[in-house]
C-alpha cells in the first residue's frame, strides 16, 4: 500500500514537495487555505511530471493519489511523513505544529524553514521531539539537497527514519550537526545576495551582468565541485595551503561589504525589480521554470554519467528503484512478457525528422536486456567474475513513431534459451495509446570474457533463465519473429 505524505502549505515549496512525493509513488494530501492552491500546486506538478522522469531511464513508480484537504486534521490523518511549508513566520509555524500534534503522534514533521532553528520551531510544542528542519531547494522535485537540522530535543531515531524517507524519494539529506540561523546553504546565499544588492545599488553592475558573472564562471564550478575542492585546485600543485597563503590576506581588503546591509527601501526594490523585468520579463515565470528545469536535467545527467556530486545521488536512487522494480509480479514463472524498461523520450533522443532517432531504439532494447540479465543473476558481480552475455544479432522493425516526452514500455519475451544462448523478442509500446513503436529480435550468447569464447552459463543463471523460458513457451510466438529485411509478407 502506498504511504502518505502530508504537505502543509501549497506554495512554491509545498508544491515542489508534493510533486516529489507523488511522482515517487506516495499518496499526497495538501492543506492550504488559499483557494488558488490546487491550481498552483497542479502547475508545479505538471512541470515536475515533464522534468523528474527525464533524470532516469528507469520506469517511474506508479504515481500516488493527490488530494486537497479542507483542514490540517484531515490532511495529517494516517500520515507517515509531514512536511510544513507555510510562509516564513514563526508564530504561524507554531500554530500549524500545535494543530498537527493534536491528532498526529510520533510522525516526523519536517519544516522547510529557510532560517529558523529547530529549537525555535519546537518552542511550546506538545511533542518537540518530532519537529525538525528539512530545508529543501527550489525546485524541490529536481534538486536533491535537504538540510536536516535536529535540536537537542529531537528524537535521533525519528531523525534517521526521516532521512531514510528523504533518500527514498531521491533526496540527499545533509545532517547539520549544530543548529544555527539559516543552516549552512542559506548563509552563503545570503552573503552572495547581500553583495549583489550592493553592486546594483551602487550602480556597479546590473542584475543581468551579475547573473552573467555567476553563470559563465564560478556558478558552473560550484555545481560540480563546491567551494573547497574548487579552491584546492586553484592553489596549483601546492593545493590548499598555497591557495590560502596567496588569497588569505585579501580577506582584510575591501573586497566585500561583509556584514553591511544596504537599506532595504522602495527605491532599492524598484531598482532591482525594474532591472530584473528588463532582463527576463519577456518570459513568464512558468516558462523560466521550464528553462531552468531543462538546464538542470542536462547538468544532472552529465554529473550522473560521471558518477559525481548530485549525479551520484541519482545513481543511488536508480539502484534502489531497480531493486524494487525488477522483481516481476508472479516471479520468474509468470506467463507474460516481462516489463523491463519504462523510459521517457528525451530532447537529445529526437532527430532531424522530429521523432526518436534510430539508435535510441537499440539503446532502450539494451536497457531491457541489461535488466533481464540482472533478473536472471547475470548482474554486475557475475560480469566482474568474467562471464556475461554478448548480443550476436539484432533485427529492429520500426512500426510507429515515438515523440518527445512519450513514455515507452519495453517488454521482453524469451523465445528460446539453452546453456549458451538466449533468443529474445522485445516490444516497445507507447504508454498513452498502447501502440507498438518497434520490435527487436535478438540473439545473445553467453561468453567467457577472458577467453573471448562462448561457454555455458553458470548453473544458477541457467536455472533462472530456464524458469522464464518455460513460462514463456506457453505464449503465442510474435508474427515478426524470424523476419528479415526485404522479406515478402
Ligand atoms: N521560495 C524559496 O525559494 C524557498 C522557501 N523555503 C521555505 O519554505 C516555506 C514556504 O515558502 P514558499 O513556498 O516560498 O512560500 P509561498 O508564499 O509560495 O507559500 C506559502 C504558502 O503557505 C500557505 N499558508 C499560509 N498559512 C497557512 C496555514 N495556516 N496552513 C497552511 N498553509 C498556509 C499560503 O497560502 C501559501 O500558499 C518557508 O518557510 C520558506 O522559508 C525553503 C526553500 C526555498
Ligand atoms: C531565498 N531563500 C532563502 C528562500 C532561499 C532558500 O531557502 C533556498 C533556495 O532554494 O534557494
Amino acid at each position: 500500500m502506498a504511504r502518505k505524505a502530508s504537505i502543509i502549505g501549497g506554495g512554491v515549496i509545498g508544491g515542489g514537495w508534493a510533486a516529489r512525493f507523488l511522482l515517487n509513488g506516495w499518496d499526497v494530501s495538501v492543506f492550504d487555505p488559499d483557494p488558488e492552491a490546487p491550481r498552483k500546486v497542479g502547475e508545479v506538478i505538471a512541470n515536475a511530471r515533464k522534468a523528474l522522469p527525464a533524470l532516469s531511464d528507469l520506469p517511474m513508480p506508479a504515481e500516488g493519489k493527490l488530494s486537497f484537504a479542507s483542514t490540517i486534521t484531515e490532511c495529517v490523518e494516517g500520515a507517515d511523513y509531514i512536511q510544513e511549508s507555510v510562509s516564513e513566520r514563526l508564530d504561524l509555524k507554531h500554530r500549524v505544529f500545535a494543530q498537527i500534534q493534536q491528532v498526529s503522534k510520533g510522525v516526523p514533521i519536517g519544516s522547510s524553514t529557510s532560517g529558523f532553528k529547530p529549537s525555535e520551531l519546537q518552542e511550546g510544542a506538545a511533542d518537540p521531539s518530532t519537529i525538525f528542519v528539512a530545508h529543501p531547494f527550489n525546485p524541490v522535485y529536481l534538486l536533491p539537497l535537504a538540510e536536516v537540522v535536529p535540536s537537542a530535543k529531537s528524537d535521533p531515531a525519528l531523525i534517521e527514519r526521516a532521512k531514510e524517507t528523504l533518500r527514498e524519494i531521491g533526496m540527499f539529506p545533509l545532517h547539520i550537526r549544530k543548529e544555527i540561523d539559516a543552516h549552512i546553504a542559506d548563509r552563503f546565499l545570503e552573503a552572495v545576495w547581500r553583495e549583489a544588492l550592493w553592486l546594483v545599488k551602487d550602480g556597479i553592475a546590473t542584475t543581468e551582468e551579475i547573473d552573467e558573472a555567476i553563470r559563465m564562471g564560478f556558478g558552473l564550478r560550484w555545481g560540480q565541485m563546491g567551494l573547497f575542492e574548487t579552491y584546492r585546485i586553484a592553489g596549483g600543485e601546492a593545493g590548499m595551503k598555497h591557495f590560502m597563503a596567496q588569497f588569505g590576506p585579501c580577506l582584510t581588503w575591501p573586497w566585500t561589504k561583509l556584514m553591511d546591509v544596504p537599506e532595504f527601501n522602495d527605491e532599492l526594490v524598484d531598482l532591482i525589480a525594474g532591472q530584473s523585468d528588463a532582463q527576463s520579463g519577456h518570459h513568464s515565470i512558468r516558462e523560466l521554470e521550464r528553462i531552468r528545469d531543462s538546464n538542470l536535467i542536462g547538468f544532472l545527467r552529465a554529473l550522473k554519467d560521471r558518477d559525481w556530486g548530485a549525479g551520484r545521488v541519482l545513481l543511488e536512487h536508480d539502484r534502489r528503484r531497480q531493486a524494487a522494480f525488477f522483481e516481476p509480479e508472479g516471479g520468474l514463472s509468470a506467463a507474460a512478457p516481462l516489463v523491463m524498461a519504462r523510459p521517457q523520450v528525451l530532447p537529445s533522443w529526437i532527430d532531424y525528422n522530429g521523432h526518436m532517432t534510430e539508435s535510441r531504439y537499440l539503446f532502450v532494447a539494451s536497457e531491457c536486456t541489461d535488466n533481464f540479465m540482472r533478473l536472471i543473476g547475470a548482474d554486475a558481480a557475475y560480469i566482474k567474475g568474467g562471464h556475461s552475455y554478448y548480443t550476436a544479432e539484432t533485427h529492429i522493425m520500426h512500426r510507429g513513431e515515438a515523440k518527445l516526452g512519450d513514455r515507452l514500455t519495453g517488454t521482453l519475451q524469451v523465445l528460446m534459451a539453452d546453456e549458451k544462448r538466449m533468443h529474445v523478442f522485445i516490444t516497445l509500446t507507447r504508454d498513452q495509446d498502447g501502440s507498438t513503436v518497434a520490435t527487436l529480435e535478438q540473439m545473445l550468447l553467453h561468453v567467457d570474457m577472458a577467453a573471448g569464447r562462448v561457454c555455458p552459463a553458470a548453473p544458477e543463471v541457467h536455472a533462472r533463465l530456464q524458469a522464464v523460458a518455460r513460462a514463456h513457451a506457453t505464449l503465442p510466438r510474435p508474427d515478426a519473429v524470424g523476419r528479415h529485411v526485404g522479406q515478402r509478407t
